[in-house]
């Protein structure tokens, strides 16, 4: 109906009646006991191989994110909310996100808060079993994936994207790549289903150029600056530790690690106090724990140039 009335020019009139829509969707979702809004879908069959499905809980103020990255995010959240709305006057809301930076900074964490948000299923494709030696395999098995798409609203997160992205092939065989990407650029563009698909990757610069333009946004991640080193500290570890607590001092510490290694550090200073029937954390071994996770970096740093 409101396709209808949108096509005899009454915009006004199929605005509101998607909004009644989406409001009479959105209490049904909420009306399921127990995990609120979330409709319950289970990839059956072959993707069940291709898709893990999960139900995240998240929530963007979960993260530590710069300003621009959480403006970005913002914006998508507000565009996909408004969906109806956009729609019925020719819009399309924002669902194509690249995320690039590097390993440990929140991509992952951003599909799942963004599933989390708009209470919809995060799919995360798998591309061990989408990416297979044989080429007309993995193309029928991406076809599957945007299907699945098209029929169940959700997040897809495409991780570790430079794998179908590349220019460069997998096991030197650039032209398999190639037509493995070709497909999946054909695919993305003719999508225009109501899920978000995010795709993320530490290595942009290996990106084929064409990819860029099929997304609504590229939103870059960083290693945490010193203040946000010190929001991530502080908001896991304050219940933990002294309220003299230097955290300036402990941000430097922390200067270069990822979002994952500062994390790994505080989880592993609160175990030893839970181990140790302690209640807080001490800055002392948190600093020392911090400093380990920078050696561990830089022997990474080193074997990668290796
Ligand atoms: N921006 C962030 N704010 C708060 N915690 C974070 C953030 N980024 C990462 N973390 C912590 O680090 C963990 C790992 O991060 P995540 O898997 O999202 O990184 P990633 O960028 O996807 O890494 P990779 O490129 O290696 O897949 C998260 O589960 C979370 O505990």
């Amino acid at each position: 109906m409101a396709a209808h009335e949108a096509k005899q020019g009454h915009g006004k009139l199929a605005e509101e009646l998607r909004e009644l829509i989406d409001a009479a969707k959105q209490r049904r979702a909420e009306a399921v006991p127990g995990r609120g809004a979330v409709p319950i879908a289970r990839p059956k069959g072959e993707l069940a191989s291709l898709l893990h499905v999960s139900y995240p809980a998240r929530k963007l103020a979960d993260m530590v994110l710069a300003q621009e990255v959480a403006e970005a995010l913002q914006q998508v959240l507000k565009e996909q909310r408004h969906q109806g709305k956009l729609r019925s006057h020719g819009l399309q809301p924002r669902r194509k996100l690249l995320l690039v930076g590097p390993s440990g900074t929140g991509k992952t964490m951003t599909a799942a808060a963004l599933a989390g948000e708009l209470s919809i299923p995060l799919f995360v494709v798998r591309l061990d079993a989408l990416i297979t030696k044989f080429m007309g395999e993995t193309a029928a098995k991406l076809r599957q994936v945007f299907d699945a798409v098209s029929e169940t609203r959700g997040v897809y997160f495409f991780d570790e994207f430079d794998a179908i992205g590349s220019q460069r092939g997998l096991a030197n065989d650039v032209g398999e790549i190639r037509r493995i990407l070709n497909s999946f650029l054909l695919m993305i563009e003719q999508d225009e289903s109501n899920s978000v698909i995010v795709a993320a990757t530490n290595h942009p610069d290996i990106l084929d150029q064409a990819l860029f333009r099929r997304f609504d946004d590229v939103i870059e991640y960083h290693v945490p600056t010193d203040s946000e080193a010190k929001d991530l500290l502080r908001n896991r570890l304050s219940r933990y530790m002294a309220k003299t607590t230097d955290w300036g001092s402990l941000a430097i510490a922390a200067q270069g690690l990822s979002h994952a290694d500062i994390t790994r550090a505080m989880e592993d200073a609160i175990k030893e106090s839970v181990m140790h029937d302690r209640e807080t954390v001490s800055g002392q071994e948190l600093l020392g724990l911090l400093q380990q996770r920078q050696v561990m970096r830089q022997r990474a740093l080193q074997t990668n140039k290796e």
